[in-house]
């Protein structure tokens, strides 16, 4: 039988490159770009569902297509009359990626306005994938509404990753963010934080004490991203540190820790140990960072 992968959040249009003023479109979201890894990794038999809300424009419609075009369920995706997609923009500064957001109106904020359209989307998932991003566009009602969704299916059997991906921007207070995303921890069995995000606003001294953290509020498998330094993967009695193969180039690091999560969860969905399905994440993320934009070529990381 089919199994169903479920990610929740905001694509959006996403303009990367820059050289001479020059951009490429492209669409892409951390839970979506993690989507699109899944898509291309994961074991057959799976089949990877996004769950969003559009807009009726000329460019949701071509986000729609692109996701259909690519093999991703779009059934779930509300549309929303007169919304739009949200827009980002990528720079390079100090050797990072830098995003600037044009998404205060996106339709996506309106996704888990209709609980049954929601309730509908999550039934029957196996996986279900969600971000701090996901939480931060919603109202805060809205944030209710959707982890009470994730926790039903939870309890229907589905495992629940999630990772914090911590944006401050994105939220109205640092205090809000934090009790946020650890109420959100509390409700998944997976969790893939960034050890260098978390630290600014949890304090954690080392990638060990983020990944306990996590544990002490009871998250079964913790996977502590932390750049090029070590993954470390803590859970089922072990804690390893997994160190990051060179990358070939680094030209853009969007989407290095999405397609690392989407590699991970599909390596553990297959039957390898945390050790070497971080080995693979690594692999797909030093690939990835090699590219322009958030999402390449599928066949260039199977
Ligand atoms: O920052 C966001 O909200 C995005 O989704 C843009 C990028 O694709 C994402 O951050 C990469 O992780």
């Amino acid at each position: 039988m089919t199994k169903r992968l479920v990610s929740i959040g905001e694509a959006m249009i996403e303009m990367s490159g820059g050289e001479d003023r020059s951009y490429r479109l492209g669409f892409a979201g951390d839970t979506f770009n993690t989507a699109w890894y899944m898509k291309a990794l994961l074991p057959e038999g799976w089949q990877v569902d996004y769950v969003t809300a559009l807009g009726d424009d000329l460019y949701s419609a071509q986000m729609r297509a692109f996701m259909d075009g690519a093999g991703i369920g779009t059934s779930h995706i509300q549309t929303i009359p007169g919304r739009r997609p949200g827009l980002y923009m990528i720079h390079q500064q100090d050797g990072d990626r830098h995003f600037t957001y044009w998404r205060g109106q996106a339709a996506a904020r309106m996704m888990a306005e209709d609980r049954s359209a929601l309730e509908a989307a999550l039934a029957g998932a196996d996986m279900v994938y969600f971000s701090g991003i996901t939480l931060a566009i919603l109202h805060p009602r809205a944030r209710g509404r959707l982890m009470k969704a994730i926790v039903a299916a939870r309890d229907a059997g589905a495992r629940v990753a999630f990772d914090p991906n911590v944006r401050p921007a994105l939220w109205t207070s640092q205090a809000i963010m934090a009790s946020t995303l650890t109420a959100a921890a509390t409700i998944a069995d997976v969790v893939l934080p960034t050890h260098s995000d978390e630290k600014p606003i949890f304090g954690d001294a080392d990638p060990e004490a983020t990944a306990q953290r996590y544990r002490d509020i009871g998250v079964d498998e913790v996977v502590v991203k932390n750049g090029a330094e070590p993954a470390l993967v803590v859970g089922g009695g072990s804690s390893v540190l997994v160190p990051a193969t060179r990358p070939e180039r680094i030209v853009d690091a969007t989407a290095a820790g999405d397609s690392f999560n989407a590699a991970y969860l599909s390596a553990r969905i297959a039957g390898a140990s945390p050790e070497d399905a971080a080995r693979a994440a690594h692999r797909v993320a030093g690939i990835v960072i090699g590219h322009k934009g958030a999402l390449i070529d599928p066949e260039l990381v199977r």
